[in-house]
């Protein structure tokens, strides 16, 4: 379980996190989702032990990240590209992790499986597509077969094919109990994809419930997205 608690982040006099809590529960996939700017990868990052809240708490399993004793059985996360060297294979990238986490070395080719990048292992990242490069980042965080996924827009660069495949694999994942927690300004495909939706809206959390609670009256996700979100049919500033 991931537990966001009363989270504040300042950057410079910008209060770009004001005290938002919300939970992601074993067993589901969580939705959250903002528009650019709203500070979704802010939260994720804080979550991660990649940056520090000013106040309120982050907790993994009810711990810190940095507190973790296993982080990558624990956590996998997918941010910002695949973060892999452009010279690098991605069976060289993924071996890289592996080797320095304890992994065995059997864990790569399992993931490049899962990812469907078997064939691709032998190139070279820089030579990879955008969806790809997610699917190799996805990789990364898939090799401690961790309890939590946590992903910054994992769709962006998919084609529909990859689109479709991520989320079966996500819904998977939640099936045998595990808990997902994936950002995104997507919204049909979101509302494709979860259970739970968080919705963040400058720095403050507007909506958090099941997919029928959040969407509600509205004809749909983005309808109501777009209610929660804009002032008088105009994007509040
Ligand atoms: N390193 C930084 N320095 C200064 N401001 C930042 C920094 N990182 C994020 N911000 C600001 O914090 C706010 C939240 O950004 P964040 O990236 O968390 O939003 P987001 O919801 O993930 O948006 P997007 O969908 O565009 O990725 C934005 O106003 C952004 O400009």
């Amino acid at each position: 379980m991931l537990t966001i608690h009363q989270l504040v982040k300042r950057r410079g006099s910008r209060t770009i996190l004001n005290g938002i809590s919300f939970q992601a529960q074993p067993g589901r996939v969580t939705g959250f989702l903002g528009p650019n700017g709203a500070g979704k990868s802010s939260t994720l990052r804080i979550a991660l032990g990649l940056d520090r809240a000013d106040s309120g708490k982050a907790l993994i399993n009810g711990k810190p990240f940095t507190h973790l004793r296993n982080p990558l059985a624990t956590v996998g996360a997918l941010l910002d590209g695949s973060g892999a060297h452009r010279a690098r294979t991605g069976q060289a990238h993924l071996s890289w992790i592996a080797r320095s986490a304890g992994l065995p070395r059997s864990r790569v080719d399992e993931v490049l499986e899962v990812v469907g990048l078997s064939d691709a292992a032998s190139r070279r990242v820089g030579s990879y597509s955008l969806g790809m490069g997610r699917r190799l980042g996805l990789a990364a965080a898939l090799l401690g077969d961790p309890e939590i996924l946590i992903l910054d827009e994992p769709v962006n660069g998919l084609d529909p094919e990859g689109i479709r495949w991520i989320r079966t694999f996500l819904r998977e994942r939640a099936a045998t109990g595990r808990t997902v927690l994936l950002s995104s300004h997507l919204m049909g495909e979101l509302a494709e994809t979860v259970d739970d939706v968080v919705v963040i809206h400058q720095g403050q959390i507007v909506a958090d419930g099941t997919l029928a609670e959040v969407t509600g009256a509205h004809s749909s996700l983005e309808d109501a997205f777009f209610a929660l979100t804009t002032r008088n049919g105009r994007a509040a500033p």
